[in-house]
């Protein structure tokens, strides 16, 4: 997958501004960001329901995209549409569909207005999953799955892609859920991307400083994060190569867990302006 320059406007909005990054196949991307990132707009980019207004999205193979909002058919099973998109699809495994289904306890052969919110949402992953994709979009695929579904869920994507080489990009709130099951970390903030990259290289370049007083950080890079109390200051900085293993002498060099690398960039994003 590879996206250079893009933007996307949306009526007055511009839901994506210059954003790029590649993504080889077989990778597992978090895409992570606020409400209104752009988070959605992205993935419908990369699927092709939306055309970009600048610059390109190439996913390259077959893409199956499951839209927040789940569309599915209410009056039809998940076997009627299973039959239905075996004759629309040139490649298409009905098996797998079921297979899914069947792992989850997800009736079949219940119409989808009488499944549960969590149960459509494993009808459509089936559907995704079915259509033997080379490229999987995923938008906040968990949110409607209690917490034991979700890890399940996670670790079963997991197993089906890696067997298959499939190239996952999926958007979340739920940082923690993807720690370990996400190899990429996509950060979007007002449309523009702010951290990407392999998530264990993102965390050897995050260090948190803790240590005297001051205005300034002990190492360069980018300073995501500083608080100051009376006689300390801590930094969270994001260093453009991977950190020295000792910290300046005075200072301690604390590592940054996923989550709270995620929530720095986030918070920063909302302090800074974003120019139109
Ligand atoms: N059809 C539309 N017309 C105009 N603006 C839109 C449209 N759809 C989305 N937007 C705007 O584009 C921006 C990005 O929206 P998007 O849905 O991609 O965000 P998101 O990161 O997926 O958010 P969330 O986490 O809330 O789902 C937002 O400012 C939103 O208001």
């Amino acid at each position: 997958m590879r996206v250079d320059g893009l933007t996307k406007r949306l009526g007055r909005t511009r839901a994506l501004r210059d954003c790029s990054f590649d993504l080889r196949s077989g990778t597992v991307s978090a895409l992570v960001g606020a409400n209104g990132a752009g988070k959605s707009t992205l993935l419908k980019v990369l699927a092709g329901l939306y055309r970009p207004d600048e610059g390109s999205a190439v996913s390259s193979g077959r893409v199956s995209f499951v839209a927040q909002e789940k569309p599915l058919y209410r009056s039809l099973t998940a076997s009627d549409m299973f039959r239905a998109l075996a004759r629309l699809n040139r490649v298409w495994d009905v098996r797998r569909g079921h297979r899914w289904l069947s792992r989850f306890g997800v009736p079949a052969d219940r119409a989808c207005a009488k499944l549960s919110d969590g149960e459509r949402t494993q009808v459509a992953l089936a559907l995704a999953l079915a259509a033997v994709p080379s490229v999987l979009l995923l938008d906040e695929p968990l949110a409607s799955l209690d917490p034991l579904v979700r890890r399940e869920v996670t670790a079963e994507l997991l197993t089906e892609v890696a067997d298959s080489g499939t190239t996952v990009v999926m958007s979340t709130h739920g940082v923690t859920e993807l720690d370990g099951v996400a190899d990429h970390l996509l950060l979007l903030a007002g449309g523009r991307l702010l951290a990407r990259g392999e998530i264990d290289s993102l965390l050897r370049q995050h260090i948190r400083y803790v240590g005297p007083r001051s205005d300034t950080p002990p190492v360069g890079g980018e300073v995501v994060h500083a608080r100051h109390e009376d006689d300390q200051s801590s930094f969270l900085v994001h260093a453009a190569e991977d950190v020295p293993g000792s910290p300046p002498a005075g200072w301690l060099a604390r590592p940054v867990p996923l989550d709270d690398l995620v929530l720095a960039h986030l918070a920063a994003s909302r302090t800074a302006e974003v120019p139109a």
